[in-house]
């Protein structure tokens, strides 16, 4: 079993997003900018935009939040997408999600321009990414196929099982490894919540990516010998540690990375090239590779 290590292949991206960002401060040119609406006070969401914006420092990227607290309106929020949409300084915005539940997510990220969307979330560029057309490729997805090609995991002609149907991973996942390229060229199986015969379909998985929202859900018992597993769960655990809480996955992980030839611990696999991804997303933006 070998371990796929996600800080490793975050830190190396991010030294060559660092070199980029570095020419162009040296050229005198405005380095890439991101901004983040984070709304309410979730702890979690304030740890992911803390992280956001460390790590565009280390990179020499700008960064900008626009924090709001729970009880702005729908309205109000869209105003500040159309603003961020028009300003010339930011080349691409994020709204952290989940938003508080009297806002509609799906109107407010169709609001955001798609040229300047580097979640990906909109839906000219899922429909361009279902297409094969370029596109900004959601983070986690887009960081879970970097780990896959890094670690040189062969995809072609494989038997992917994706849990969970989520926008924000599982259907653009199960996009990514299906289309024509590599990593991809896999025949894919989207599990949900109503999919019967679960384990009889993770157990015929050659990559199973484990985005189902639910601590330890996939046991040594539902997957087969020599799996690629792919754990995309994060769920804080309250214990008496001094932090409060312990992360986990939707693995776990004790009874199936016996069985598995690479699996991506939780933390430090997927989660932290999310971040990684996001910053690929600016630069992209910034250099209007996607919409010029
Ligand atoms: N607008 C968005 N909202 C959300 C996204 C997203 O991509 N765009 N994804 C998640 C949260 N997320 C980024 O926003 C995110 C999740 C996890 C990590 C991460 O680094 N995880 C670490 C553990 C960190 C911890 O201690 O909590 C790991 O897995 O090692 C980064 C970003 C939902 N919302």
């Amino acid at each position: 079993m070998e371990l796929i290590d996600g800080k490793k292949i975050a830190e190396e991206i991010k030294r060559e997003i660092a070199r980029k960002a570095a020419e162009i401060i040296d050229a005198e040119q405005t380095p890439p900018h991101l901004a983040a609406i984070l709304v309410g006070n979730d702890p979690a969401s304030e740890t992911y935009i803390a992280s956001k914006e460390k790590a565009c420092r280390a990179v020499g990227f700008t960064s900008s939040v626009y924090r709001y607290p729970a009880e702005i309106s729908e309205q109000q929020l869209l105003e500040v997408v159309d603003f961020l949409n028009t300003d010339e300084e930011v080349h691409g915005f994020i709204v952290q999600l989940p938003l508080p539940r009297h806002i509609d997510a799906n109107k407010v990220i169709e609001r955001i321009n798609p040229a300047k969307d580097v979640d990906g979330f909109h839906p000219v560029n899922v429909g361009r990414l279902a297409l094969g057309l370029p596109s900004y490729v959601p983070a986690t997805p887009a960081g879970i196929v970097l780990l896959l090609e890094k670690y040189g995991i062969e995809t072609e002609g494989k038997h992917c099982v994706v849990l969970g149907r989520s926008n924000i991973v599982g259907t653009p996942v199960s996009l990514l490894m299906s289309r024509k390229a590599v990593p991809g060229n896999c025949t894919v199986t989207l599990c949900h919540s109503k999919t019967t015969n679960l384990a009889e379909i993770t157990r015929q998985a050659d990559i199973l990516i484990a985005a189902i929202g639910q601590p330890g859900f996939v046991t040594g018992d539902m997957v087969k010998e020599g799996v690629v597993v792919v754990d995309v769960g994060i769920h804080r655990i309250e214990d008496n540690s001094e932090k409060g809480y312990h992360i986990t996955g939707d693995v776990d992980f004790k009874s199936v990375a016996p069985k598995s030839s690479y699996i991506t611990p939780v933390p430090g696999g997927v989660g932290l090239m999310t971040i990684v991804s996001l910053l690929l997303n600016t630069l992209k933006a910034y250099n209007r590779e996607i919409y010029s």
